[in-house]
């Protein structure tokens, strides 16, 4: 069966490296979705959300403080999406990453197989504060990886504090951006103003609408019975390296009054029993996935 994305809350996920202008786009976000009902999900290191006092108390926000959302935090996302649901019903959801956090691992923690019936991910922003990648060489082999890996993986980079760059580097560091994201929309920005028509219509300007068609994208698939076991091994040796994560709950015929925890992460499968009788579904997270291929595949799976 695949999964409807109508009619859901829909998500967007700010990243970026430290000081780059999250919190200055979230500003403008709110200002342009002045009519429709925003929450936000505040990631912060420490133990204080010093951005929850320049935001002011008009919109509600929840926070998840002391930590990474994509390391120790991932669950907490989890039930933080439901806690926001519950209590605001909002049209949109903007999660602020630290500085620090990955974008798959933030993707892969808001798409837990119990949020796929009512969040949508729209879209991944990344900000890149200009000067500063420009002289990323200066910091450590990791740092460097994530601040690039932020960039890959989004789906609009806004290239940040044009300000303080010269003509020379706003090429340079286009350029660059561009080589590692070539099929991501790309915007040159002082304090994070975008162009008006990033956040039209429906909140999702008809560019990113299309989002599906580069970057990471994701889809679920729910199983209406258990699967064979072998079946199921062959297809997971079968998947391209674009596959980056799978997860959810699956039930296989050997033991089918079973329903068994299923994860997949850099081509390592995980299988652990679950306790609860959860709906069995399966959310596959990857570049470029090709979602008809997959469905067939998973038919396949379902029904021989
Ligand atoms: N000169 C200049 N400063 C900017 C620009 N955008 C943001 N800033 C400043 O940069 C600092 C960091 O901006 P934030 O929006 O807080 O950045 P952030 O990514 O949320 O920061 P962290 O939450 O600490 O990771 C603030 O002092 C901003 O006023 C810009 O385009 N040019």
């Amino acid at each position: 069966m695949w999964e409807d994305f109508m009619g859901k809350i829909k998500l967007y996920i700010i990243s970026g490296f430290l000081g780059s202008g999250k919190t200055t786009l979230l500003k403008q976000m709110l200002t342009q979705w002045h009519d429709q009902k925003v929450a936000i999900l505040m990631n912060e290191l420490g133990q204080f959300n010093v951005d929850s006092t320049i935001l002011g108390d008009k919109t509600p926000m929840n926070e998840l403080l002391n930590g990474c959302i994509c390391c120790d935090l991932k669950s907490d996302v989890e039930v933080q999406l439901h806690d926001i649901r519950h209590r605001h019903q909002p049209d949109i959801i903007i999660i602020e990453a630290t500085g620090v956090a990955h974008p798959v691992e933030i993707y892969e923690a808001c798409l837990a197989p119990s949020l796929t019936s009512f969040i949508q991910i729209q879209s991944i922003l990344t900000l890149v504060d200009g000067p500063r990648f420009l002289d990323r060489a200066q910091y450590s082999v990791t740092t460097v990886h994530l601040m690039e890996e932020q960039v890959r993986y989004a789906h609009s980079v806004i290239i940040n504090k044009k300000d303080l760059m010269s003509a020379d580097d706003i090429r340079s560091v286009t350029e660059q951006v561009e080589s590692l994201n070539p099929a991501g929309e790309v915007f040159v920005t002082s304090y994070s103003e975008v162009p008006d028509t990033v956040f039209a219509g429906e909140g999702v300007r008809p560019g990113i609408h299309q989002h599906h068609h580069h970057g990471i994208q994701s889809m679920v698939y729910t199983f209406t019975a258990p699967i064979d076991s072998r079946r199921f091994v062959s297809w997971l040796r079968s998947l391209p390296e674009s596959v980056l994560r799978i997860k959810g709950y699956l039930k296989f015929r050997e033991n089918p009054g079973q329903v068994v925890l299923f994860q997949y992460s850099y081509g390592i499968p995980q299988y652990e029993p679950e306790e609860m009788n959860l709906p069995l579904k399966l959310v596959v997270i990857g570049e470029q996935l090709d979602k008809n291929k997959m469905l067939d595949q998973l038919d396949q799976l379902q029904f021989s």
